[in-house]
């Protein structure tokens, strides 16, 4: 590898489940001499000077105080997606590097992949799949009420679909949303998470996960829920607490749930969720299409180019 005058970008790897995608390594090429981190622990000396960047790809958690030490150049750490819960955000800023993630690239397709886990569950089409029984009874999704919990660019994305599938929009978020922007969805805002929960058909979970949203959906609040109502998640497995989920499905305290993302990823194959049959989970699909993955890559790229060059980030956290 040469490297030129090229800012070295540090990535967690190239290929595989957690590698960048190989797709994707001209694009990176054109602006930063690519590092992965198996070349920059081989080769520690000569390349900690080099590193101005981090591409972090999929959740890797590959931050820790002593990469940060051994980096003097670095200037900014750029994320494939929106969630930065496997940063450690305040040890990263202490070091004075920057910090951005990709809202913008990743809500349709995340949007998409609630949308898909919510109809799915909703006329059972895994069981369909399953068994070529004809009979299996599914619950209606036009008329039926989605309450959607945390209103960023995702949540407001599923409220657009839901619209479209003829669906009641309730939301709880930190912040209302203005109201041009809910009659455009025609969205209700439930200050109180309990009152979507009682209320909504799909309870549909789309906030960050940080400590104040850890466990937020707990056996309490499934209890708040209908017998009838499904809860799907697209956030993080650990805004949903698993072990009292688990209960609620065997007992029927709610009808179904359909899982994007879980603790851990993947669930160990004999993982009692693994073989409910009112359960569908699939492997972290959120924003994983062909065009969402390369626009995340696009993304970060605007974002690393900008901070080295001194220019305000464009989604800087
Ligand atoms: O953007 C993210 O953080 C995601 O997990 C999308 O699936």
């Amino acid at each position: 590898m040469g490297g030129g005058e090229l800012p070295g970008l540090l990535v967690n790897e190239i290929g595989g489940i957690h590698g960048i995608l190989h797709g994707h390594v001209a694009l990176l090429k054109k602006h930063f001499y690519l590092i992965t981190m198996k070349e920059f622990l081989e080769n520690r000396k000569h390349m900690s000077k080099k590193v101005q960047a981090i591409y972090l790809w999929w959740h890797k958690p590959i931050i820790n105080r002593e990469l940060l030490q051994s980096l003097p150049n670095l200037k900014v750490i750029a994320n494939s997606g929106v969630g930065m819960d496997h940063l450690d955000l305040k040890l990263v800023a202490s070091f004075g590097v920057k910090m951005a993630n990709a809202p913008y690239a990743v809500s349709s397709s995340t949007a998409d992949t609630g949308m898909a886990l919510l109809l799915a569950s909703a006329r059972r089409l895994v069981e369909g799949m399953e068994y070529s029984e004809a009979d299996l009874l599914g619950v209606e999704v036009t008329g039926a009420t989605v309450g959607i919990i945390g209103m960023g660019s995702i949540g407001y994305k599923i409220a657009l679909r839901a619209k479209a599938f003829e669906m009641n929009i309730l939301y709880h978020n930190r912040t209302r949303r203005k109201e041009q922007e809910e009659q455009a969805v025609g969205a209700t805002y439930c200050e109180k998470i309990d009152s979507l929960l009682q209320q909504a058909d799909f309870v549909m979970v789309v906030v960050s996960l940080t400590p104040q949203t850890h466990k937020l959906i707990g056996k309490r609040e499934m209890e708040l829920m209908k017998p009838t109502a499904t809860l799907i998640n697209i956030s993080r497995g650990a805004v949903v607490d698993q072990e009292a989920l688990v209960t609620a499905l065997q007992t029927g305290v709610i009808r179904a749930a359909a899982l994007d993302v879980t603790y851990p990823e993947p669930l160990p194959r004999d993982h009692t969720l693994l073989k409910l049959k009112n359960v569908i989970i699939t492997p972290h699909l959120g924003i994983k299409t062909d065009k969402a993955t390369y626009m995340v890559t696009e993304e970060a790229v605007e974002n690393i180019l900008a901070a080295l060059n001194g220019l305000p980030i464009p989604s800087e956290l």
